[in-house]
């Protein structure tokens, strides 16, 4: 497994700040090793996102979170309480802490915005006035002000999304868990609902778990990423890094949407003689970036060399630069340790036999 610095001291085996906690969780269909010895942390406060190819094992590791499947072998605790032995009575208010928004919103379309909100503390036992109040104010912290008395067809995807989120959050879960709650909602609606989740973690201190196949999502606002690939962790790290420096196979390929790539006319006519130009793919992030690279390659390299395709993306307020550059096929080496030593990450892709 690839693991990124984190900068931060590593996590104690018996951590508070948990909200969640996986030990070497295994799950197999048959043959299929759907969860395949997960281990993994989601710490109070953060918003944690979770990426990988269809069957990678997201839904599994829902269904074992909310404790509608049960691992094979593993633990899994939640605030510290170990769910995997547990009766379906026992498993009840420990699932109470983890509010789960979904894909496809999951109203009930017979009832008010607010009955929808205060549905959850209905099953509590709360009395109404009081969970008409609370519905209140959830729907005043997603937005919704005004649109108690309505029903969920009367509302826009975006809207139904914040009664999801209201919902979710009305009984004080531990842990939001967002399934694809974005993956149905156009690009602006998905930006709005994000800004949301972002500004309740802010506000409330609210642990958040993204599974998502949209890299975006990740990308504008978790904290961490974990990436599985066949029910393993391949990678995991503070986002700005997974996403400036990709290790495994699986996460470049996912990340091949929202990362810079050379240009098709010019990736094909790439061949491997060392001869005309040397293509390089040059990638630096965090502080590294913010040094005067460009300036200092043309000092060094006063025979030139040409920027081709790429640019800079801010992650979690970290500059992540991308570039492909050209350079004479006999500079290359030199340009490579050159920049090294600047902090950067460089790779030579091939060669063009001119200007492409
Ligand atoms: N109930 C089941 N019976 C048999 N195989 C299953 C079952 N549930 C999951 N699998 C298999 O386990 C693997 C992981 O599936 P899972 O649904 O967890 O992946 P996923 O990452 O959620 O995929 P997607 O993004 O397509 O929803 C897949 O190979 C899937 O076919």
């Amino acid at each position: 497994m690839n693991k990124h610095v984190t900068g931060k001291p590593a996590q104690t085996a018996a951590s508070e700040e948990d909200v969640i906690r996986l030990s070497d969780v295994r799950r197999r269909f048959g043959a299929t090793p759907a969860l395949d010895g997960v281990s993994l942390d989601v710490r109070r406060g953060e918003i944690l996102g979770i990426i990988g190819r269809s069957g990678a094992g997201k839904s599994t590791l829902i269904r074992c979170l909310n404790g509608l499947e049960r691992p094979d072998s593993g633990t899994i605790e939640i605030e510290g309480r170990e769910i995997t032995g547990l009766s379906e009575a026992e498993l009840q208010p420990l699932r109470r802490r983890i509010g789960m928004i979904f894909q496809h919103f999951n109203l009930l379309s017979a009832k008010t915005v607010e009955e929808n909100v205060a549905l959850p503390l209905k099953i509590e036992g709360w009395a109404k006035a009081k969970r008409l109040a609370r519905a209140a104010e959830l729907l005043d912290l997603v937005g919704l002000t005004g649109k108690a008395k309505a029903y969920p067809s009367e509302l826009s995807g975006g809207q139904k999304q914040r009664v999801g989120i209201a919902r979710a959050l009305a009984a004080s879960p531990a842990l939001l868990l967002s399934d694809e709650a974005t993956s149905a909602l156009d690009p602006e609606t998905t930006r709005s609902i994000l800004a949301l989740l972002k500004d309740i973690n802010r506000k409330l201190g609210l642990t958040i778990l993204l599974i998502t196949h949209e890299m975006e999502v990740v990308r504008n606002i978790a904290d961490r990423v974990t990436v599985l690939d066949a029910g393993r962790i391949v990678e995991e790290g503070p986002v700005w890094q997974v996403f400036s420096r990709p290790q495994a196979e699986t996460t470049k390929s996912l990340l091949s949407g929202i990362r810079p790539q050379l240009p098709a006319h010019i990736a094909q006519s790439l061949t491997a003689d060392i001869a005309g130009e040397a293509i390089l793919s040059l990638d630096i992030a965090g502080p590294a970036a913010t040094g005067p690279l460009f300036q200092k390659l043309s000092e060094e390299f006063p025979g030139g060399y040409r920027l081709v395709h790429g640019g800079v993306d801010h992650i979690q307020e970290q500059a992540v630069g991308r570039f492909f550059i050209a350079v004479p096929a006999d500079a290359a080496a030199r340009l490579v340790s050159f920049a090294e030593r600047l902090g950067a990450q460089v790779e030579v892709l091939g060669h063009v036999a001119d200007h492409a």
